[in-house]
């Protein structure tokens, strides 16, 4: 890769685009993980199983708006990328896929995924989902990301949505439950994004994105993510303090939450050079375990 004279890295000449370049675009494994969040919603809103219908359509609609979104954020932040050791090589970048045939792509995927939901789910789902594209990709993209170094907080309420759209998708109907879920995922966003951020944080700077590190320096960053944490180990309790679930949750989340605990710790009082990325990796597994727990002891408790 080489560097051109403005700091961006120099695009290569432009190959073709393949179906795994729009893939890419999709940001496929982040909406993995919110599909799982999503699923965990829907499930926990019933007692019975959820109908099929409600599931593929549920799951399909969230997960084509959720990629929507993540092809817009691309398009939008082409420049930005291109300064980026990270993010350079994204198809939308380098040239591979034009900026307008990406937003045709978006638009597809945004309006099956709309009408998979109104048509086969619910409006309140289908209208809620859509906003949570505009939050992230119009409000946190357009805007928070170069605005300010509250930017993923403010932002991560679009990310942190999916289990009450999982949730609304079953019953209709928002519930305390699931805006408590919604809660885990918002407070769990911050450590998770800034781990990775101190870890880039030369690159954030290069492209002149105000993320906390930039703005307030590593350290400070450090303590924000340690803090974060013990708020997360906090709010993870409420699930089995409201009764919404069981000793498994408790059991589970107490010791996932003392591995998160042990590397913002880590990261803050005793860190070395791979201490944040695997403070970073340490925030997927966690998330990801956490969910699966809160399904299994839902499907589980009733027998104890
Ligand atoms: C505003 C909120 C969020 C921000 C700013 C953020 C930021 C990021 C960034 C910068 C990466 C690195 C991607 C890369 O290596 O190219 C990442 C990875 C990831 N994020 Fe987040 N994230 C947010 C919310 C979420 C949410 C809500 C989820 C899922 C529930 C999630 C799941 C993941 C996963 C699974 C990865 C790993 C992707 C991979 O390895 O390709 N993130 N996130
Ligand atoms: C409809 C719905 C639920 C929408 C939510 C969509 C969504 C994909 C949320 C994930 C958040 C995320 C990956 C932020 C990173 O953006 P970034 O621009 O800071 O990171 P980057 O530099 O890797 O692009």
């Amino acid at each position: 890769m080489q560097k051109t004279i403005d700091g961006t890295y120099a695009k290569a000449p432009s190959a073709s685009a393949t179906w795994r370049d729009y893939y890419e675009l999709t940001k496929p494994k982040v909406i993995m993980l919110l599909l799982l969040t999503a699923l965990v919603g829907m499930c926990l809103a019933t007692d019975g199983w959820v109908s099929w219908q409600i599931l593929v359509a549920g799951l399909g609609g969230i997960g084509l708006l959720s990629s929507a979104a993540a092809v817009i954020n691309h398009v939008v932040d082409r420049k930005i990328d291109s300064k980026m050791a990270r993010t350079f090589n994204r198809p939308v970048t380098k040239g591979k896929i034009s900026p307008k045939r990406a937003l045709l792509f978006a638009l597809l995927l945004g309006v099956a995924g709309y009408l998979c939901l109104e048509l086969w789910v619910n409006r309140l789902t289908a209208v809620l989902t859509l906003l949570s594209l505009v939050g992230y990709a119009v409000i946190y993209t357009m805007y928070l990301k170069r605005a300010t170094p509250q930017n993923i907080v403010i932002g991560g309420l679009a990310g942190a949505a999916p289990p009450l759209l999982g949730w609304t998708a079953v019953t209709g109907e928002i519930h305390s439950h699931a805006l408590l879920l919604v809660l885990i995922v918002f407070t769990w966003t911050p450590p998770h994004f800034w781990a990775l951020a101190i870890h880039r944080v030369k690159d954030y700077a290069k492209a002149e994105i105000p993320m906390l590190p930039v703005t307030h320096g590593v350290e400070f960053t450090k303590t924000s993510v340690l803090l974060y944490t013990l708020l997360l180990t906090i709010v993870c309790l409420l699930p089995f303090l409201t009764g919404m679930s069981g000793l498994i949750y408790l059991v589970g989340a107490s010791l996932l939450n003392a591995g998160f605990m042990y590397y913002a710790w880590k990261l803050k009082f005793a860190s070395n050079e791979a201490t944040a990325m695997k403070t970073f990796g340490f925030s997927i597994v966690h998330l990801m375990v956490l969910f699966v727990v809160l399904l299994v002891d839902h499907y589980f408790k009733f027998s104890l």
